[in-house]
């Protein structure tokens, strides 16, 4: 089988940086554009600059018309804008398109839904295999525990991230949610301040801590009377992201369009 040809959008970013770094070294995939914003001041340089001195022959480009002329799919870690954007392209050239993009507003879910309905879009608030499977064990003992068990959601991330809660904690609220049958949206508790009055039975919690380097932790607490459990997940290096990544980019192939999540990659749906 050919390799499947991808374009990296945000390629100058922390993510693009180490997917341009693993492509060479993963079995069926090849570069063959690596996108930026127009005013990016690495437009022209060679997207290999980012893990030392071995060039990729695949200069950064703004072009993103000629990048999806000469693509299968599209690998995207940039900015919400940037993945709608990306996702209506994607849907006109029908190239599959996996979507790491977080901080997406319901407004920017809806535009990707609409997308996926003429390819196939894999999105995920994270790809690695560990926090997917995290996010069943959750479900479970969500759906174990019930309500009485007060769910907390602790994420850390590294200084520079913009959004929060992070992706990955809202992923991980949707499956504790999930197990106990009820909708995130109408019992989450994002970021308690001032006279709050005691907790309300059910919500879901969320706190996110910013500061130096972390690359992406992760724990749910339930916490009951008298006892706790802690489940938790800590990234060591984001080649676990872009691994995964790759791996939701070579399992589109041949799948109808629609919208997919890793726990679809992974075999982990219905776990
Ligand atoms: N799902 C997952 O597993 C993971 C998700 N993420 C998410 O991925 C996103 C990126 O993370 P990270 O790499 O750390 O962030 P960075 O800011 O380092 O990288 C994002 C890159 O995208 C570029 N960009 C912005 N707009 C466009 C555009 N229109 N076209 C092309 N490129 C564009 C940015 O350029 P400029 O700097 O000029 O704006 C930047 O270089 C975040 O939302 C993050 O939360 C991160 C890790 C894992
Ligand atoms: O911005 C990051 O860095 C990360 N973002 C994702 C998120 O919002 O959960 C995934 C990972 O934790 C790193």
């Amino acid at each position: 089988m050919n390799e499947l040809r991808l374009v990296v959008v945000g390629a100058s970013g922390r993510m693009g940086r180490m997917l341009t770094q693993i492509i060479p070294d993963t079995l069926g995939v090849r570069l063959t554009a690596a996108l930026e914003q127009p005013d990016s001041p690495t437009l022209g340089v060679d997207s290999g600059f980012g893990h030392g001195t071995t060039p990729n022959g695949v200069p950064i480009t703004s072009d993103v018309a000629a990048a999806l002329a000469d693509a299968d799919a599209i690998v995207d870690f940039s900015s919400p804008v940037a993945s709608v954007e990306m996702a209506k392209a994607a849907a006109r050239a029908k190239i599959a398109h996996v979507i790491g993009t977080t901080g997406l507003s319901q407004a920017d879910l809806d535009a990707i839904a609409e997308a996926a309905r003429e390819t196939v879009v894999v999105r995920s608030g994270n790809m690695s295999l560990g926090v997917n499977l995290l996010a069943v064990l959750v479900e479970r003992a969500a759906r174990a525990l019930g309500p009485a068990w007060d769910a907390e959601i602790v994420e850390m991330h590294h200084r520079l991230k913009v959004d929060a809660p992070s992706g990955t904690a809202l992923l991980l609220g949707e499956a504790a949610a999930h197990g106990r049958g009820v909708a995130l949206a109408e019992n989450s508790a994002r970021g308690r301040a001032g006279l709050t009055g005691p907790r309300r039975l059910g919500e879901i919690g969320f706190a996110s801590l910013r500061g130096g380097t972390v690359i992406g932790d992760h724990t749910v607490v339930f916490a009951g009377a008298g006892e706790r459990i802690e489940l938790s997940h800590r990234a060591e290096d984001r080649g676990v992201f872009a691994r995964g990544a790759l791996a939701a980019a070579l399992w589109t192939r041949g799948k109808a369009p629609g919208l997919y999540s890793m726990a679809d990659v992974l075999g982990l749906s219905g776990a």
